[in-house]
Parts: structure tokens; sequence; C-alpha cells
């Protein structure tokens, strides 16, 4: 995972890491009253690429982890492969993540200035919060806070590749991503699916620049259409 300049890298801290960021709308930008939460999902998509990005551009902006809500090693099981099961649910301590979440709901001001980031006081009061995580929509109880949804996809070898490349606090073993990770991305995507979840899908093959344009526009119209 890559980290905000704000933050403090995963787990050396004893909660999850929260950044939040104020910043003015571009000038003649109306950002209406609201709060929202967007979320951004798959595995090397680029989702904390995307994340980092939008912190900069949204007002009142707050963002979650998936990843630092996942359980102790030694509670992760190994599976009949061999391999211990970190793409799955119940690797991650989702009732902790909800309630992170229903805290910032709550009172997103509060939540941001706990996190010690100074909120901006406007009249538009928007706040926003974007959960960052690769299994966001199979935890019905989160799944219908959600204002938008977005899933950033990538093909199999440029997924792989760009993993290769990763190193996450525990290193990935040999086959991990064929024997694991891949075929548990298939399985959560699938059920998403057949439960009709709602997402919008984006090409996580399009650049940096394109993707991060395409979402803030997007997100700035359904912030205006929820007047
Ligand atoms: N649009 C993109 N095009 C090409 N490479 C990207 C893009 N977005 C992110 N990357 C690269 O892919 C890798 C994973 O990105 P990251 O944002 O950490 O993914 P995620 O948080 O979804 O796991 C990083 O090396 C990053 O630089
Ligand atoms: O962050 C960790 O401690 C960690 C420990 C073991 C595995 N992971 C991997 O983190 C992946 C999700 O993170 P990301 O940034 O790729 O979306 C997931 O596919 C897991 O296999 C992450």
């Amino acid at each position: 995972m890559l980290h905000h300049p704000l933050e403090i890298p995963n787990r050396v801290r004893p909660g999850p890491s929260i950044s939040a960021r104020s910043v003015a709308g571009p000038e003649g930008t109306v950002y209406l009253s609201a709060t929202s939460q967007i979320n951004i999902s798959m595995t090397n998509g680029g989702k904390t690429t995307l994340t980092n990005s939008l912190l900069k551009s949204l007002p009142n902006c707050c963002v979650i982890h998936q990843d630092d809500f996942f359980k102790p090693q030694d509670q992760i099981a190994v599976g009949e492969d061999g391999f211990k099961q970190w793409d799955v649910l119940e690797s991650l301590d989702m009732e902790a993540m909800l309630s992170t979440v229903q805290a910032w709901m709550s009172s997103p001001r509060k939540f941001a200035r706990a996190h010690g980031v100074s909120v901006q006081l406007d009249a538009s009061d928007t706040h926003i919060l974007i959960l960052e995580g690769f299994l966001l929509y199979s935890y019905k109880p989160l799944v219908d806070l959600y204002s938008r949804r977005y899933f950033l996809t990538v093909p199999y070898e440029e997924c792989k590749w760009r993993r290769s490349t990763r190193r996450y606090m525990v290193p990935d073993p040999p086959g991990l991503f064929d024997g694991h990770v891949w075929p548990m991305y298939q399985k959560y995507k699938r059920e998403m699916e057949a439960n009709g979840v709602e997402v919008v899908y984006l090409d996580g093959t399009k650049s940096r620049e394109e993707l991060f344009h395409q979402v803030l526009e997007d997100i700035q119209n359904s912030l205006l259409n929820r007047s």
C-alpha cells in the first residue's frame, strides 16, 4: 500500500490510519451540503494511487483503508491449499471497520478533528469519506451505506505483474497470486454481481490522470445531483 504523506505506515500505530484533508474547491465550484461515502476496489487496480489524488482535491475528505483492518497473522487460517487465507472476508475485522465508518457518519467534523486534521468551515459543509479496499462489496452492513461504489479492474497479467512489484507487510509466498489471490478475487466479484451490487467499473489500465479526472468529475456530479 502506498501511503499519503499525512499517514503513518500501516500497523506501526495502534489504530487504523485515517487520512483527512480539508481543501477549498476550485474557484467557482459549488459543493452542496452533503456527506458522502465513496469506495474503490480490487488489489493492485490503482486504488491507493487514485485515492491519494482524490484526497488532495475533495473538500473535507477522510480516507479509511481496509488494509488497516487485517487481523493479526496468527488469526489467519491456512487453507487446504497450504496458503494463509489473507484474501477472504474472515481475515479482516470488518466490524471494527464498520464502527470506524459509523463514527465518521455520526460526526464527520469531529471525526476529522479527532484524527488531527483541521476542518475547513464554510457554508457548503460538504464532507466526504473514501473507503479504499480490495474487498468492500461483500460485507453487507457496509455495502448499503455507500453513496458511490467504484470498481477498478485490471486484466490478470497486469494485476499479476503489478503485484510482483509490491512488498506487503507480509510478503507474498511463491504461488500465492495464482493459488489464492486471483481465485478469491474472481469468487468475490462473481458473488457481488450475483447479489446485484451496483458498481461503477473503472478501467485500471487507463492513465492515473485520466482515472483521477473521470472519478473527480463523477463525484462532483453526484454531489450536485443530491440537491
Ligand atoms: N493508472 C495506472 N496505470 C499504471 N500503473 C498504475 C496505475 N495506478 C497505479 N499504478 C501502479 O500500480 C501499482 C499498484 O497501485 P496501488 O495504487 O498501490 O494499487 P492498490 O491500492 O489498488 O493495490 C503501483 O505500482 C502503482 O504505481
Ligand atoms: O497489509 C497486510 O498486512 C497484508 C498481509 C498479507 C496480505 N496482504 C495482501 O493485501 C492485499 C490487499 O491490499 P491491496 O493494497 O493490494 O489492495 C490482499 O490481496 C492481501 O493478500 C496484505
